[in-house]
């Protein structure tokens, strides 16, 4: 039998978007994938917490985002390891937990162009694939030519965390930014006013 093909696409999710969505429904159906997990980091170590909701909001709303769509799933794994979140020590503990499982990284090309400052970043590429895509501004950088790095050309939508965030704080209408769900959660729940 074939090993099921799972991508983690790692983030803050602070909170979840359009634009994320968007992305990893192409991936986890235009690709040979055939899974996507969402990996709500607890602490990204190059962010400041400052504006951080509480984890488990944050994955209430990457649950409340995905709903019953195939082949989408939520992964709480780093919530019990040591923070800040570093991905080569979630991926040992995945490979370790799931042994029939093969791993592979999303991710756009910002964090492409980051990934020579991550912890033991050589053995994230050794031992994984990376499904990129690119990402407006952020050409990418030396690492696009590995050969571990495989670019995807994903539709994109122009739209941060950060953008919502601001929204919600100013009192504007975060519709269509958000899936239903997650709009319906953050309006009752006042998260980021
Ligand atoms: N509009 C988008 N389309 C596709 N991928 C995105 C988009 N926005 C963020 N990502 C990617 O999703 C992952 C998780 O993103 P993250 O949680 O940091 O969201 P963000 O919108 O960039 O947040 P923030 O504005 O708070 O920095 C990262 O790998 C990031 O590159
Ligand atoms: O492992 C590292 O050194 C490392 C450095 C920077 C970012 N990351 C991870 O990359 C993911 C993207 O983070 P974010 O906040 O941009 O969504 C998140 O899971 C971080 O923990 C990991």
């Amino acid at each position: 039998m074939s090993r099921r093909q799972v991508g983690l696409f790692f983030g803050s999710f602070n909170p979840v978007h359009v634009g994320h969505m968007i992305l990893a429904n192409f991936m986890a159906t235009r690709t040979s994938l055939d899974e996507v997990w969402f990996v709500v980091s607890p602490h990204n170590p190059f962010k400041k917490r400052g504006s951080l909701a509480r984890d488990h909001d944050r994955f209430h709303l990457v649950e409340l985002a995905i709903g019953d769509t195939p082949r989408l799933r939520a992964s709480r794994v780093e919530f019990d390891l040591p923070k800040p979140s570093y991905t080569i020590d979630t991926l040992a503990v995945l490979r370790e937990k799931y042994p029939t499982y093969d791993f592979s990284l999303i991710m756009g090309s910002d964090n492409l162009a980051s990934l020579p400052k991550w912890k033991n970043h050589e053995l994230i590429l050794r031992d994984f694939a990376i499904q990129l895509y690119p990402r407006p501004g952020f050409p990418g950088g030396e690492l696009l030519e590995h050969p571990r790095v495989t670019l995807y050309d994903a539709p994109l939508m122009h739209l941060s965390a950060t953008y919502v965030r601001d929204a919600i704080r100013t009192g504007e209408s975060i519709r269509y930014l958000v899936p239903p769900a997650v709009e319906e959660e953050l309006l009752k729940s006042g998260l980021y006013r």
